[in-house]
């Protein structure tokens, strides 16, 4: 009877449904099983099928004519458009590559839920990462914002000082030792010391250990990869919390580790809790956990030590793993290019005094020089920190989108996708797309420099854009010039022997833009 029930229901999605119009593989249309092969089975593949789908199914190529929706006019051949860049990518998603359509889908205007399918994933849904409603959204978001603002960021910079001045001992401590530092470890920890620090009484210190939290980001490395699973099977992530300890220590000291500092965050939510919001650190400046307790715009249903919680402890997950991989991209590629190494040096040099220079250079001294700015910008755009598809449901009307003009279709073909279903786009192709930076694979600052610079940020949005766009993004660009800055300002590091472009580029999309296996790492000598 159930082979008969899926068969049925494979036909009705396939045949029936109200997205049957759009083009796609029959078998991304019938079961969801299609997504989970690629992006659990082949760990974060599914972003390679979805390129491929679009190859196949929805060819996008331009003509002069369209030319006013995007820039697809140089790079690519004139050929005609085989059905549109739309594709349906599971029984119930279709997919846009076009990047003139980044806006009308991602804006202030629309009012558009996440798909709960999508974010379910890390099992917080008491974060504002997780929320899928827009008004909830709105109420539990405001704290956050006003605790991220560029004033607020402005006020914590004596914070960030400190996190950079123990970051540049750690470069001092592996030159006098003659040892490489791994500025994979070292950033990642940077990122989680910066934002815990930020968000909660009591901060991490990855910094201060030994191998700067080395195996603890491969644990969570492991798991977030791990936790793709939990979209088809929603029990694996509360089971994975459940565990008994002696069952988590059988893992070894750097599980049990993690599952500690998840404790400390909870019990640290209990105890703002329980001194109602008054501060309970000795740390000068208001943390954002206790700001959500003191947000008099929350009700008190808002204001539980679990969603305390959830809402921490994603901050510090969304804030780690894609600042420090940015970092990373711009660190490498600037010391794989000698030249802008060099004009990045004279730059530097030229607005700061060696006295300047050997003090730790803030946000603001840094953030008008302009070769800097160039190179943290397509930084950003190579390192695309956020990888993965950014699914929305418009549950109150329909969504129109159009393809370009060609030959056989001179006014485009519209699509109707009816009120309910997912829509999703990547910033991550449209980074790569060939017609918005050409050889976008090659790190060329120069993309956001003098005339060109306008115009190519038209398609750089690394934060997303519209209402769940990046809410930590003063604090995520206040720690990529003060790293970066700082970092050549006084440091004469370079590449370790073997380092390689594959130590920072994306292998396996998990949400964030995971390396391939095995890599030891961006490992850099020190002088
Ligand atoms: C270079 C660094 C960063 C990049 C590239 C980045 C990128 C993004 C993007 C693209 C989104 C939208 C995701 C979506 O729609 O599903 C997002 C959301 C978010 N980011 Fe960031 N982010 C960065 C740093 C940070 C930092 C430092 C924090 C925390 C302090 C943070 C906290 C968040 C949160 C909480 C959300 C969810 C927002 C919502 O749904 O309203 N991010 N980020």
């Amino acid at each position: 009877l159930s082979t008969l029930y899926a068969i049925s229901l494979s036909i009705y999605r396939v045949y029936f449904s109200p997205l049957s119009h759009i083009p796609g593989p029959k078998l991304a249309a019938a079961t969801r099983w299609y997504e989970l092969y690629y992006d659990a089975v082949q760990l974060g593949n599914f972003y390679k099928q979805i390129e491929r789908m679009h190859e196949m199914y929805g060819a996008f190529i331009g003509t002069p004519t369209s030319i006013t929706r995007a820039r697809y006019h140089t790079a690519i051949p004139q050929a005609d458009v085989n059905e549109g860049p739309i594709v349906r990518i599971t029984p119930f998603e279709v997919h846009i590559s076009d990047p003139s359509y980044f806006n009308e889908l991602y804006n202030m205007k629309l009012k558009l839920h996440k798909d709960p399918w999508y974010y379910s994933w890390l099992d917080r849904s008491g974060s504002i990462f997780a929320t899928m409603n827009p008004d909830l959204h709105k109420l539990r978001s405001a704290p956050i914002k006003k605790g991220l603002s560029p004033a607020s960021i402005l006020r914590v910079e004596h914070v960030l000082k400190e996190h950079f001045g123990r970051l540049m001992r750690k470069l001092e401590e592996r030159r006098d030792e003659g040892k490489p530092i791994n500025m994979t470890d070292a950033y990642r920890a940077l990122a989680i010391d910066v934002v815990s620090d930020i968000s909660c009484p009591t901060s991490m210190a990855l910094l201060d250990t030994p191998d700067l939290g080395h195996t603890f980001h491969e644990y969570v490395r492991d798991y977030t990869m791990f936790a793709i699973w939990n979209r088809q099977f929603p029990i694996i992530a509360p089971l994975l919390n459940s565990l008994p300890r002696w069952l988590i220590a059988l893992q070894g000291p750097t599980a049990l580790r993690i599952v500690d500092s998840l404790e400390a965050q909870k019990q640290q939510a209990r105890d703002v809790i329980a001194n109602d919001g008054k501060s309970i650190s000795d740390k000068a400046f208001p943390v954002i956990m206790n700001e959500v307790y003191k947000s008099t715009e929350l009700p008190a249903s808002e204001k539980t030590p679990q969603r305390l919680f959830e809402e921490i402890s994603i901050l510090i997950g969304a804030g780690s793993e894609t600042t420090s991989h940015s970092l990373l991209t711009v660190t490498y590629y600037v010391l794989a290019n000698p030249s802008i190494l060099a004009r990045l040096q004279a730059e530097l040099r030229q607005h700061f005094t060696e006295k300047q220079r050997s003090e730790i250079l803030g946000y603001k001294q840094l953030e008008p020089l302009p070769y800097l700015t160039a190179i943290i910008t397509e930084g950003l755009r190579v390192a695309t920190g956020v990888s993965g598809r950014f699914p929305r449901i418009n549950k109150y009307g329909p969504m129109v989108y159009t393809s370009p003009p060609s030959p056989s279709a001179p006014k485009g073909r519209t699509y109707i996708i009816p009120p309910g279903s997912t829509i999703s786009m990547s910033i991550r192709e449209m980074h790569y797309d060939p017609a918005c930076f050409p050889s976008p694979h090659t790190f060329d600052p120069e993309r956001f420099l003098g005339e060109a610079k306008k115009e190519n940020l038209k398609w750089f949005a690394p934060f997303g854009r519209g209402q769940r766009s990046c809410v930590g993004q003063n604090l995520a660009m206040a720690e990529m010039y003060m790293a970066i800055g700082n970092l050549f300002a006084k440091w004469d590091v370079r590449l370790s022997e073997g380092v390689g472009v594959e130590d920072v580029r994306m292998e396996h999309e998990c949400f964030s833009p995971f390396v391939k296996g095995g890599s030891e790492g961006v490992l850099l000598d020190v002088r």
